[in-house]
């Protein structure tokens, strides 16, 4: 008999997100993004982390402080992560399946890069002008975005 429970599409991606996002250091959000194509084959995942050559152990991960002691100036996103770790040409017509909403500066490489759909979990810094801007730029170049909705199915996976 065919299973019935199965994942969607949707959470299937997602939680591949959600998987991604835990390997983020950052003990305040962990952040997981994973690209798929229109015959829904993944093309890339990332979490937000420090780059590449750069300690986790001698990076600063505070929020607050100094600029130069905190971890914003530093950090790469879990968007761009995913998408430069892409290596196999155009994201044309690609959407991306993200566990917060994208920021500004992510805002702008998705659609520079040719996505056309943002699915997306949490939009806890809604009101914040970075995600209004990300919102007002998406809305112009035709990104549609939708947020993802959790059928409270439960996977456990026992590492
Ligand atoms: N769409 C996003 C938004 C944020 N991030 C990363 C950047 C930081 O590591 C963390 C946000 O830190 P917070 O201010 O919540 O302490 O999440 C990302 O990867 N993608
Ligand atoms: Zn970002």
């Amino acid at each position: 008999m065919k299973r019935t429970d199965y994942l969607s599409w949707d959470q299937y991606f997602m939680g591949i997100a959600l998987l991604s996002a835990q390997r983020s250091k950052d003990d305040h959000t962990q952040v997981g993004a994973c690209l798929v194509n229109d015959q829904n084959k993944i093309l890339s995942v990332g979490y937000n982390g420090m780059p590449t050559g750069c300690n986790d152990d001698d990076m600063p991960w505070e929020r607050d402080g100094e600029p130069l002691d905190t971890k914003y100036f530093y950090v790469c996103h879990a968007e761009l992560n995913a998408i430069l770790n892409y290596g196999g040409g155009s994201l044309d017509g690609a959407r991306v399946y993200v566990t917060l909403f994208p920021c500004n500066e992510c805002a702008k490489a998705i659609i520079q890069s040719g996505m056309k759909e943002v699915i997306y979990m949490q939009d806890k810094y809604a009101d914040d002008d970075m995600t209004v801007a990300s919102k007002k730029m998406f809305d112009m170049a035709g990104v549609t975005y939708r947020q993802f909705e959790p059928k409270d199915q439960t996977i456990e996976l026992h590492l």
